[in-house]
């Protein structure tokens, strides 16, 4: 058995599952012995003659790991027969440090059983799986039981029932964001890239673009203005106006010399996609701390992008499934560049679609997704607001462009020294 899975085996008992519905993550835990409780709310709803499942990856190669959670996906939607459900899950011991893993939850007939177990045991032999099936334990469906697989098959599977359990404080992908999402220092996301570079061979073109180690930088002579937001909110109107209007230099996060490989790591899981935009973030500043000594800069997105996407997409569900204001997550990494100001620009939804349609560009799936999803939107607008370092300061970008340069000229004025 892969040593990783034995470790996660050892307190396999003390874990909590959440299975995602509908955006909603809903908690259940193991207990050894039945104390009457009701069935946890995922299973409720269930028949007899269901059959339940969870999949979980735990690879010890967390790049290999990255990349088998979305194949696994499309394998499972392909292969899995008609009419089963299947849905996100994950897993994780609370209050431990990256004790999160992903899987998916599977509900199908009872009768699809020796055809699943046999797409699971296959795909088990590709990538190490954790997988459990569950089954109704009494004629009326309140009672169930998680039966873990040996992934070696030579011990004994152990049997559990599943009770409810509360929400913990926050969504639980929390405990492993931290360079796996949201990357806190330029080792670290070059790692990803240096450990990719034998499944992805673009990986090491990106390595070439990047500074051989961080520099000590001189603090910019100029003042530094990072302008964020959703996308259509007018960053880039807004950018090109202040480029004109204070002489400064316009710089970008992914800068240009990125480009190419952009929307390749656009298709890449979080891991190796979170990585790309923070070593994207490492060259912008080294840009900017050249161009800084000679005029004001402005940059259109930069590390408030970087983690307020990455939070909002690792987490689900309702604002309040995010880190808590204060979490070591929203810190500034200690090694980037900070701005002298960040202006994050909102807009009303109606009005950001309306702009959107009016650009009528292609959207990234992202894009579509922040259309799509309030919960989404919602959360990463309050990650931006979460992130400390830099001051940042809200501008209503509803009014006409010029008024909205007017404004933010006003308050980098009383902000920096021009
Ligand atoms: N203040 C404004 N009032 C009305 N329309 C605006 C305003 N600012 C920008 N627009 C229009 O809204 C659309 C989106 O603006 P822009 O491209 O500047 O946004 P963006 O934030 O840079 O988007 P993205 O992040 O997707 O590149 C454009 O068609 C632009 O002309
Ligand atoms: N510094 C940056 C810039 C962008 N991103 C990511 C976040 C979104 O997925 C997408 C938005 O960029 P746009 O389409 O508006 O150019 O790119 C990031 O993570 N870090």
């Amino acid at each position: 058995m892969a040593k990783h899975a034995k470790s996660l085996l050892s307190r396999w008992s003390s874990r909590v599952f959440l299975v995602e519905v509908d955006e909603k993550p809903l908690y259940f835990r193991l207990q050894e012995r039945h104390g009457g409780e009701r069935a946890p709310r995922v299973f409720g709803r269930l028949r007899e003659a269901d059959r339940c499942y969870s999949v979980l990856v735990c690879s010890g190669d967390r790049i290999k790991g990255a990349k088998f959670y979305p194949e696994l996906r499309n394998k499972l939607a392909r292969d899995l027969p008609p009419g089963c459900d299947l849905t996100t899950m994950g897993s994780f011991l609370p209050r431990v440090r990256d004790s999160f893993i992903r899987g998916y939850f599977l509900k199908s007939s009872v009768e699809y059983s020796p055809h699943i177990e046999r797409l699971l045991r296959d795909l088990g032999r590709r990538e190490p799986l954790l997988v459990c099936s569950y089954t109704a334990a009494d004629g009326g469906g309140q009672l169930w039981t998680q039966r873990l697989w040996s992934p070696s098959q030579d011990e004994t599977p152990s049997d559990y029932f599943v009770v409810s359990s509360d929400e913990p404080e926050c969504h639980p992908s929390a405990l492993s964001m931290i360079n796996n999402d949201v990357f806190h220092s330029f080792e670290e996301a070059r790692d990803v890239f240096r450990k990719c570079g034998g499944i992805i061979p673009e990986a090491a073109s990106v390595l070439e673009m990047l500074p051989g180690s961080l520099e000590v930088c001189q603090k910019p002579k100029f003042p530094v203005i990072v302008i964020e937001g959703l996308d259509a909110t007018g960053k880039t109107t807004l950018t090109e106006s202040l480029r004109d209007s204070l002489g400064a230099t316009l710089l970008r996060s992914p800068p240009e010399c990125l480009s190419p490989w952009r929307a390749l790591f656009d298709q890449e899981p979080p891991l190796i996609r979170r990585a790309f935009y923070a070593l994207g973030n490492y060259i912008t500043a080294q840009q900017i701390a050249q161009e800084g000594m000679k005029t004001p800069v402005i940059v259109d997105r930069f590390w408030h992008s970087t983690a307020a996407y990455a939070i909002a997409t690792a987490t689900s569900g309702p604002v309040s499934s995010l880190p808590q204001g204060g979490s070591e997550v929203y810190g500034w990494p200690s090694d980037l560049l900070q701005p002298s100001l960040v202006l994050l620009l909102t807009l009303d939804a109606e009005e950001r679609k309306r702009r959107l349609k009016d650009r009528g560009l292609e959207k990234t799936d992202e894009e579509q997704q922040l259309d799509r999803n309030q919960l989404f939107r919602l959360r990463v607008e309050e990650a931006y607001r979460r992130i400390s370092g830099p001051p940042c300061v809200t501008v209503d970008a509803s009014p006409s462009a010029d008024k909205v340069l007017q404004e933010t000229l006003l308050l980098i004025r009383s902000n920096c020294h021009l």
